[in-house]
């Protein structure tokens, strides 16, 4: 048993967007991706002091020594250099990629936190889906190489709802690239029936990006890409744009800048419909202008609700979905029937992409309309939702009965890594 109350937790949310690590409900600290920089072989001011790395090719073998460095965080990745490679922290599989977990850690606990884990208990959150392998990695990693005293793994759908303040609720997580729906049952995430689909915001951006590239002609430029400058000419004001040379920038850290300009014009335009719609409901959408960042404008009108409804409606690349509606639906009918009344009166939202205009309502209106008759539905929403587990897991470690479920250093040592399993269920 660990008993430290007397020290700060600290709460670790990795998600495939961003990561949101903080202390208690004091500080958060977000980070975006990772990704690493190939060096060049000349001196390089920003590079000197970088370590190289054993980079291993992809069947495992043939380790060779090769100059590369890993950055972490959202202010870096802002910074345009050259050979910058952007990795994805989980492989298709939703698996986590350890290589870069300490990278992570030091930068977000040590440098940015500044907390010494060694001294920190840290609560970890982890996807609705049971992994065994995944936790175990974890459990070991985190006693083996930072010597922490206590940790604790929680499914993010628990804590979503304890961030709401309900131990029985269905949870509709919806974030970059996958949408999950957890009955979540007396603080356990119930797994014969959780439903999930490779379907969220990521998709959503790519979609609206190919559509523009494709169908609009519009090239879509990366901040990096251009430069503005002010200009008066004769009493009239614009801004003088012009290109700059992005030869030398790696392709996945160009495809990223172009998916955050989209992403952006996404976020703020696009909103969900209340009913589903047809090509006139289409035509009475409001037609809006919106500027780029280089200054091109686009005219949106039936597109702003047109993407968001695929989410609503089934999908040629995705077999057996028909609607995140019918998902919810499908995953309360699995449950036991006694619980099924609570779980459709507590339909919780969380997660980034369900932070469009519109999402809650027209879950509200179409759940009923799928669900048995006299069942209230009720679906709800904080506007914390895009850091619900975060916050959960926050409130969960504050709380002083929660003291005695840690898995502390001490029963790691005498009972391994598989005691994770028994403590956190
Ligand atoms: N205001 C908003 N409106 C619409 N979408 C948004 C908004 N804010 C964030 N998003 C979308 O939410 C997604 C990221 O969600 P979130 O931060 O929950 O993902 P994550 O937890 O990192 O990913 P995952 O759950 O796949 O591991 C992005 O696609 C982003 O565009």
């Amino acid at each position: 048993m660990y008993c430290g109350d007397d020290v700060s937790s600290c709460v670790i949310d990795i998600g495939s967007y961003q990561t949101r690590a903080g202390i208690q409900m004091h500080v958060i600290y977000i980070f975006n991706r990772v990704f690493w920089r190939r060096l060049s072989s000349k001196c390089d001011p920003i590079t000197n002091g970088d370590q190289d790395v054993e980079m291993v090719d992809a069947e495992g073998e043939n380790k060779s020594r090769s100059s590369k460095r890993l950055v972490v965080g959202s202010a870096e990745l802002n910074y345009k250099r050259d050979n910058m490679e952007i990795q994805p922290l989980f492989s298709d599989q939703g698996i986590l990629n350890f290589d870069f977990i300490e990278d992570i850690l030091n930068k977000s606990l040590i440098d940015n936190l500044m907390i010494n884990p060694k001294e920190t208990p840290l609560l970890f959150t982890e996807q609705a889906l049971h992994n065994k392998e995944a936790r175990i990695k974890l459990t070991e990693f985190m006693f083996e190489k930072y010597q922490v005293p206590a940790i604790f793994i929680c499914k993010a759908p628990v804590l979503a709802s304890f961030a709401c303040g309900r131990s029985t609720a269905i949870i509709v997580d919806s974030g970059s690239k996958t949408t999950y729906a957890t009955p979540v049952h007396d603080g356990y995430a119930l797994q014969k029936c959780i439903i999930k689909y490779d379907i969220g915001g990521q998709q959503l951006t790519s979609d609206l990006r190919t559509w523009l590239e494709n169908d609009r002609k519009i090239e879509v430029i990366p901040r990096f890409g251009f430069k503005k400058k002010f200009q008066n000419i004769n009493g009239v004001e614009n801004f003088e744009v012009s290109r700059l040379d992005i030869d030398g920038v790696h392709p996945s850290y160009l495809n990223w800048a172009k998916d955050e300009v989209v992403r952006e014009l996404k976020e703020e335009m696009f909103y969900v419909s209340e009913d589903q719609i047809d090509d006139r409901s289409l035509e009475t959408i409001k037609g809006l202008n919106y500027e780029l960042p280089d200054g091109q404008s686009i005219n949106l009108q039936g597109e702003r609700v047109s993407f968001t409804e695929k989410m609503f409606v089934p999908n040629e690349k995705l077999p057996g979905f028909t609607g995140i509606q019918h998902m919810i639906v499908e995953s309360i009918g699995k449950s036991d029937i006694d619980i099924r009344r609570d779980l459709f009166q507590n339909v919780i939202l969380s997660g980034g992409n369900t932070l469009f205009k519109g999402f809650l309502e027209r879950l509200q209106r179409q759940i009923p309309e799928i669900s048995p008759q006299n069942v209230k539905v009720k679906v709800i929403s904080s506007n914390e939702r895009k850091f619900s587990p975060w916050v959960g897991g926050s409130i969960l470690s504050s709380l002083g009965s929660f003291q005695q479920m840690w898995m502390s250093r001490q029963e790691y040592e005498e009972h391994g890594s598989i005691m994770i399993e028994r403590k956190c269920p």
